[in-house]
């Protein structure tokens, strides 16, 4: 049995349902994320979980255990926020080790837990800053330490980097996930940022009106989203209609369906370069009517027929010319042509 069941748990506000009978389950010793856009239910099922919002429907079972009316304090559940919601009076070290304090833990034990949780959030040395002496990352990370230290069940993370510049969240993420496996905690994590999600999760459960619209590793995810939903908020995919993609290859295969295509498995060449196509692709011709530059790499947008298509190139392997209205020519492989769940 799986540590954690979700198992068609409904919650409405007011009538209006907000989980719809959603069941997932995560294994001992995850972290997995909760994917989707803003308002789809993620931060609602955290506190379903949590024990701090009631549920309507289902069951919710923890370590062998039902927990869907246990009060919160009895869950096992540790909570992280994207506020850091840290005592200001407290000292670093009174923070983390607040948690053992109330569990009457003698002064010896606390003080060498905290030492060591100290260390695996990287902090020491800081045990005795304040909150206000601490940058927003370095505050995140006492908000880490804190909950973990009481060793909850599970430990749910509700958009903890949001309030972070790009550079320490991309930071963050990574040591989170470190961390994660040095303590082999189960975690949970709240995102609506996809890459965040494909950087850190072991799995991911991408979450549409309530319900889960498609959950696997990042990889799966990434590669084979299961529907146009999926396809579109993963991001980055050429999503076409088939009809419009038989025009475009002049091939009559996909009537009726959706088409997922990512842009880096299309071949970008000047018109005539490369040689052509052959049995495993499509070549086609188009024109540069984008050009955008996203760091190492280069995303060009070309139109073809009536069909726009995103190609992202590496920013070292391409003549950096290429620019609006150059002809040039699109090399798809077949195999790369998803079809999508609609
Ligand atoms: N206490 C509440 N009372 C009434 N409606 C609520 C309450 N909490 C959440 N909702 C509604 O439930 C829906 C889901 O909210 P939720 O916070 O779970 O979304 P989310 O996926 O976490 O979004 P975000 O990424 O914006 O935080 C929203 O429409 C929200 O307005």
């Amino acid at each position: 049995m799986s540590y954690l069941i979700i198992d068609k748990v409904t919650k409405k506000f007011d009538g209006t349902v907000v989980l719809n009978e959603i069941s997932l389950a995560v294994e001992r010793g995850e972290l997995v994320t909760l994917l989707g856009p803003s308002g789809c239910g993620k931060s609602t099922l955290l506190r379903c979980i949590a024990g701090l919002n009631e549920v309507d429907g289902g069951r919710i079972l923890l370590n062998d255990r039902d927990i869907t009316n246990l009060a919160p304090r009895k869950r096992g559940v540790g909570m992280v926020f994207q506020s850091y919601a840290l005592f200001p009076n407290m000292t670093v070290y009174e923070n983390v080790a607040f948690g053992l304090k109330m569990q009457g833990l003698k002064g010896n034990y606390i003080a060498a837990r905290v030492r060591d949780m100290v260390n695996l959030v990287g902090l020491s040395g800081k045990e005795k800053s304040y909150p206000r002496e601490l940058s927003g990352g370095q505050q995140q990370r006492v908000a880490l330490a804190r909950s973990m230290i009481v060793e909850p069940d599970v430990l749910l993370l509700d958009e903890p980097f949001n309030a972070l510049d790009a550079k320490i969240r991309k930071m963050l993420q990574m040591e989170l996930k470190n961390i994660q496996k040095k303590s082999g905690m189960t975690m949970i994590f709240v995102t609506h940022d996809q890459e965040e999600a494909l950087t850190i999760s072991d799995r991911i459960f991408v979450i549409n009106e309530g319900r889960v619209a498609q959950s696997g590793k990042p990889l799966e995810i990434y590669s084979q989203p299961a529907s146009e939903f999926v396809a579109r908020f993963i991001g980055n995919f050429n999503v076409l209609k088939g009809e419009e993609f038989e025009r475009l290859v002049g091939e009559p295969l996909f009537s009726g369906k959706s088409l997922a295509i990512r842009p880096e498995v299309i071949k970008l060449s000047l018109n005539g370069e490369n040689g052509k196509g052959h049995n495993g692709s499509w070549r086609i011709k188009g024109k540069v009517v984008g050009v955008f530059l996203k760091g190492n790499i280069l995303r060009f947008r070309v139109r073809s027929k009536d069909c726009i298509l995103d190609v992202d190139v590496l920013n070292n392997s391409l003549d950096c010319s290429l620019n609006y209205d150059t002809s040039v020519d699109l090399v798809i492989p077949k195999d790369e042509v998803k079809v999508l769940n609609l």
